[in-house]
């Protein structure tokens, strides 16, 4: 898959910028091109800067995810990452520590990784309480191999992907998350092969508002890239800031496992690799 193109690019050069599918994200592309220093670009940890693997703790980032986000670091306003992952563990899975300037906001914005500081709250008593009753609750129905739990801290995700059949193993856990959800005061994130438990209040479209809030002014421009559902409620950021003038981007790192982004984004990239080349020919127009 090439990055996602209405039309033949006019652009001479010989790494343009894909074309967006919208008018919106063609305004948002010129924005961050027209004033680089006062533009937001934020992304998503796995599936959107590291390629979806079976075992959580393996994953990585792609090897041109941080020098290119170092490199777009010293030209744009701000770089930020916005996941569920604990945040130390994105900086430390994306080789992200010595990207000059870069916001983490972990956990769905819960915690904050900046400058080698990390930020991170006591969880709700829900989450221990959810902890010691989740092995029972998948005992008791008999969960299907391969289903294994993430202890995050904050949330505890429960993994279908190992599973002879992850999408029905997800779909038998989905009634009983919920129910353990309800009586721990947590809520259910669903994701690609995976039902976490976490804490209500914040997602990543609040995360983004929250961060922007702190700046002097609004960006320039917003960019988002993401590929699962948690990425939805950053894409609604996306369009509720466009409603106040902000300009913004909507990238969707694109798989079989999620279409619901790829539905609504104005660049569809291939994965991880179309996410860090996009990154390269933003690094090309801005320099
Ligand atoms: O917000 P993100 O950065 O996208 O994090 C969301 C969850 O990603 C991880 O799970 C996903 O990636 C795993 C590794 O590739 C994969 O095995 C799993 O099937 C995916 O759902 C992570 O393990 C979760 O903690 C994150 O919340």
């Amino acid at each position: 898959m090439t990055p996602s193109s209405a039309n033949p690019s006019p652009d001479p050069s010989p790494n343009p910028l894909p074309i967006p599918l919208r008018a919106e994200g063609a305004d948002g592309l010129a924005a961050i091109r027209k004033n680089p220093g006062e533009a937001v670009l934020a992304f998503d940890f796995d599936g959107t800067l590291a390629p979806i693997v079976e075992d959580p703790a393996r994953a990585r980032a792609h090897p041109g995810a941080a020098p290119a986000l170092a490199r777009l670091a010293s030209s744009v306003g701000a770089v930020l990452i916005v996941t569920g992952r604990p945040a130390a563990l994105a900086v430390e899975y994306g080789g992200l520590s010595a990207v000059d300037g870069l916001v983490v906001l972990g956990q769905y914005g819960v915690e904050r990784w900046e400058a080698g500081e990390l930020t991170v709250p006591e969880p709700p008593p829900g989450v221990a309480e959810a902890r010691a009753k989740l092995p029972g609750v998948l005992a008791a129905v008999r969960a299907p191999e391969g289903v294994h739990v993430e202890d995050k801290g904050h949330a505890l995700a429960v993994h279908t992907r190992r599973c002879a059949e992850p999408q029905v193993a997800l779909d038998r856990l989905r009634g009983l998350m919920e129910a353990l959800a309800e009586r721990t005061g947590l809520q259910v994130e669903p994701g690609r092969y995976v039902l976490e438990l976490r804490p209500p209040g914040m997602d990543k479209g609040v995360a983004l508002r929250d961060y922007l809030a702190e700046r002097a002014a609004p960006p320039s421009a917003l960019l988002y890239a993401g590929d699962d559902l948690g990425d939805l409620a950053a894409f609604a950021m996306v369009d509720a800031l466009r409603a106040e003038g902000v300009a913004g981007v909507k990238v969707c790192s694109g798989s079989t496992e999620v279409t619901a982004l790829a539905e609504q984004a104005d660049l569809v990239v291939d994965g991880p690799a179309g996410v860090v080349d996009l990154l390269e020919r933003l690094i090309a127009v801005l320099s």
